[in-house]
């Protein structure tokens, strides 16, 4: 088994990205954390949009669906929630089905290959995000690749420093698992840039600071809450949404 770190969605296109492998798709602030707190929450399904107009496309097309997501950081216009873990956090979800459209996480999802197997990672969910992982990578015979979500096409620090997060913790689970140049140096950040650290010098982290919105990084930037491991299952075929799910069977302990 093998592991590879991408930490830029651009990577992608410069090869030809296995379709069986296990990606674990990372956006900490916000979209992949907001996703574990909605299923924590009890949410039946997530569907991730690309476009603002998908998003509200879907919304409209069945009654009782929750319409999320932001630009720039904002709830946009007609959407019923932002991209906030800390309100969803808030929020009875038991059983809603949720939309959601981000800047950069949900778009990430797409950029995988598109009949892979993908978890949305976290700190919030480490342990459980890469025990899940490893399980598939074992039950497909396959490999693992974390994918960084990064910010606008360009590098994040926090999504890098989590993917050295959860190098290690696969590492910790599965220690003969052959690792690239990649991994050793999201573990630097790792060590470099644990969250304490990237609360004060992550970019993404001084915007949330600067909107207000620093509640959020309680959730962004604790390891190990949540044993929830957001899934994708497959595309709905009226909109062209990816569905997310967190299927009961997935419940570990941590
Ligand atoms: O909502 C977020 O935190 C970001 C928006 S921005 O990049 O900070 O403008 O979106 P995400 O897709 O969750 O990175």
């Amino acid at each position: 088994m093998q592991l590879r770190i991408y930490f830029n969605p651009a990577e992608l296109t410069f090869i030809e990205p296995p379709e069986e492998d296990i990606y674990i798709v990372i956006d900490v602030m916000r979209a992949t954390t907001t996703m574990t707190v909605m299923f924590e929450q009890g949410a039946r399904q997530v569907l991730a949009a690309q476009t603002l107009e998908q998003a509200l496309e879907a919304g409209r097309k069945v009654p009782g669906r929750i319409l999320c997501g932001e630009r720039h950081t904002q709830t946009p216009p007609g959407f019923d929630c932002g991209n906030s873990p800390a309100q969803f956090a808030t929020m009875d979800l038991n059983n809603r089905e949720l939309v959601l459209t981000t800047s950069n996480g949900t778009r990430a999802l797409f950029a995988c290959p598109e009949k892979s197997t993908r978890l949305a990672g976290c700190f919030y969910n480490g342990t459980a995000v890469t025990a899940k992982a490893i399980e598939l990578a074992h039950e497909h015979q396959s490999n693992i690749a974390i994918l960084c979500a990064a910010e606008y096409g360009y590098f994040a620090l926090e999504d890098a420093a989590c993917a050295g997060y959860l190098a290690q913790e696969i590492l910790r689970q599965e220690p003969d698992i052959q690792i690239h140049d990649s991994t050793h140096g999201a573990i630097t950040l790792y060590e470099s840039y644990p969250p304490t650290i990237l609360h004060e010098k992550a970019q993404s982290s001084l915007d949330l600071i600067a909107t207000g919105q620093q509640k959020d990084l309680e959730y962004c930037l604790v390891r190990n809450k949540s044993v929830c491991v957001p899934m994708v299952t497959g595309i709905e075929n009226a909109t062209g949404l990816l569905q997310l799910v967190h299927p009961a069977s997935q419940l570990i302990e941590i």
